[in-house]
Parts: C-alpha cells; sequence; structure tokens
C-alpha cells in the first residue's frame, strides 16, 4: 500500500505555512502510514537535513523521523521543509513553509548561535557580580564613614565633658590630683591658634604621644616667635590616649609655673574634635633628663684621669 499522510500532520501534499515566532520552539510533524512501513527522510530547501541537524542540539528527529523538533526558533531555520516519505510502493512528498516572525532586532538577536547566547550569559552575570562589588564598596564605605562620625562625636562629647567644662564642685581634697585630673577645668588664656603654630622635627616619643619643636608666634604677648616643645598624641591614637593626654594638659595648668619644672606655655584644643590636641611646653635643649645626667656621667668619667686614681 502506497504511503499516505495523516490529517494530524502539518505538512500536506500542497504545502503548508508554520508561522512560528522567534526563540519560540516548534516542530513539523509528518505522520503517515502505508505498507510496507514507509521510510522517511527530511529535506531542507531541497538539501538533506543530516547537515543542519549534525553537531546541533537544537534540531532533532523523532517518532521514526516523523516530527522534525526545533529547541527554539531562529531565522536560520525559516524555509521549505519537504518530508520524503517511500516505501517499495510509492513515494510522497509533503512539505511546509516555516516563517519565522519578529522584529528587526529580534532578527538581528536570532542570528545569534548558541554561543552568543553563552556571551549574553556571561556579560549578565559579569554585570551582576561588578553591581555586587561596587554595591559592597558603597556599604563598606557608609560604615567606615559612620564609623568615624561615632569617633568624631566621642571626641566632641570628651572636649565638652572633660577639657571645658570640668565639674569643680566635684573636687575633693583627700584625693590626689592624678585621680580627679579630668574634672578640672581647661583655662582659656593658655589656647593658642594653629595658625601661629609652625611644626619642627620630632624630639622624641612617649608611651602613648611624641613630641615635636615647634615655633609658636606671639607667645606670652612676644613679637618673635618662641622656640617650644609640642606634645602630641602619635598616630592611630583612640579616646583614651587623648584623654591621657587631656589630663596631662590639666594637671599642667592645675601646677602653675615653676622654676624647677618644665612649664606650660600654651595649648591648641579647638580641632579636639578631630582627635587634635597639642600642648606646648618649654624647649629644654638637652632633652630628656635621663639620658642628659647618663651622658654627663659618661664625659665625667672619660675625663677622669685613671693614673690620678
Ligand atoms: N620640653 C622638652 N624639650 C625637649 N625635648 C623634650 C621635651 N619634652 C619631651 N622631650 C623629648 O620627647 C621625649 C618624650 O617625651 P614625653 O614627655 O612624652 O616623655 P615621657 O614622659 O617619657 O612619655 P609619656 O609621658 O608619654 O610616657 C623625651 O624623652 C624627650 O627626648
Amino acid at each position: 500500500m502506497a504511503p499516505w499522510v495523516l490529517s494530524n500532520s502539518n505538512v500536506s501534499l500542497e504545502g503548508t505555512e508554520i508561522i512560528v515566532k522567534l526563540f519560540y520552539p516548534f516542530f513539523i510533524a509528518c505522520y503517515v502510514k502505508g505498507r510496507p512501513k514507509p521510510k522517511i527522510t527530511w529535506l531542507k530547501d531541497g538539501e538533506n537535513i543530516d547537515e543542519i541537524i549534525e553537531n546541533n542540539d537544537e534540531v532533532s528527529l523523532r517518532y521514526d523521523n516523523q516530527i522534525l523538533d526545533f529547541k527554539f526558533a531562529t531565522k536560520k531555520y525559516e524555509g521549505k521543509y519537504e518530508c520524503n516519505v517511500e516505501n517499495r510502493v510509492g513515494h510522497i512528498q509533503p512539505f511546509a513553509n516555516v516563517i519565522i516572525k519578529g522584529e528587526e532586532n529580534d532578527h538581528r538577536s536570532s542570528k545569534l548561535g548558541l554561543s552568543d547566547m553563552n556571551l549574553v550569559i556571561i556579560i549578565s552575570v559579569s554585570f551582576t557580580i561588578i553591581v555586587i562589588i561596587l554595591f559592597s564598596f558603597v556599604i563598606i564605605l557608609v560604615i567606615r564613614n559612620n564609623k568615624r562620625k561615632n569617633i568624631r562625636n566621642d571626641m566632641l562629647q570628651l572636649e565638652l565633658f572633660f577639657l571645658r567644662e570640668g565639674k569643680v564642685g566635684k573636687l575633693n581634697k583627700e584625693c590626689t590630683i592624678e585621680e580627679q585630673a579630668e574634672i578640672l577645668p581647661y583655662d582659656n588664656a593658655f589656647e593658642v591658634k594653629r595658625e601661629n603654630i609652625t611644626l619642627g622635627k620630632q624630639l622624641g616619643a612617649g608611651a602613648f604621644g611624641r613630641v615635636l619643636l615647634a615655633q609658636v608666634k606671639g607667645l606670652n604677648g612676644k613679637e618673635s616667635p618662641t622656640r617650644v616643645a609640642l606634645k602630641m598624641c602619635k598616630f592611630g591614637h583612640d579616646k583614651v590616649h587623648l584623654r591621657a593626654l587631656i589630663m596631662e594638659l590639666k594637671i599642667m595648668i592645675h601646677l602653675g609655673k615653676h622654676l624647677n619644672i618644665v612649664n606650660l606655655l600654651g595649648a591648641h584644643t579647638s580641632n579636639i574634635d578631630k582627635g587634635e590636641l597639642w600642648i606646648l611646653v618649654e624647649y629644654c635643649k638637652y632633652g630628656n633628663l635621663l639620658k642628659f645626667i647618663q651622658r654627663a656621667k659618661a664625659q665625667f668619667i672619660n675625663q677622669i684621669d685613671p693614673v690620678t686614681m
């Protein structure tokens, strides 16, 4: 019995039109009967379909070659598809014209192969990763900024509470000055403006502070600059160090001047909200007393004549 096409096929001997939307999946069905069972081969625009199917997982044949399956429609799949059906008794060739519908832009995209699709995916993933990194960066900046703001606020609180005001009423004669230094008030008469101070070389450093040589204009009403030793907190200090320096300043103010001590000459406190507190004291040209005594002792020993000993 010669082969014939079943009515549920979407190909016919007169030809059919299959209209598909771009990127949508579709199939061409060529259901046939005949005895002996007919063999089916496919042609696209007169060429054997094998060339299209080979190494292409977007197009496949199934159901004894009766269905030609497309995973998604792209413009390259447009054309005339002939279903070549034959057995010993006869031969028929129903066909269908496939038309892919889509916009001009889509038309361009339709030419994208699988590797181009992969490229699109890679670009989108990279873009997402970059956005996430930028977003994290912004969050880190905001957190750091807030932290800095908090430190500034802490400093401000310290300045207000410990430096300017003090709490003279709470002073207790039974306690040492060191124990209650922070409730002593600051004396504004010691304040020196930043523009009057010129910083020089470092003279030394202590546990939490460092000492620089500095020139100060207009100190004690003097026209010529005065050479002073300027004490400040070390780099990367925290509020504990600043508080210790504030206490040192207050004790010096409270002690007053004396011939036998290194006297306080002034202080620069107006930038304390930025963690900047400078204490100006008399400059000792021989520096540290202990080192001076050790040096003098060594010189003295060298001067003694070993013969007279
Ligand atoms: N008035 C000054 N004149 C010259 N050099 C000074 C003066 N004050 C300090 N220095 C130098 O700076 C160093 C550190 O001074 P600082 O007063 O901080 O010493 P410290 O009392 O040992 O330290 P800290 O009190 O921080 O533990 C001194 O060892 C000295 O060399």
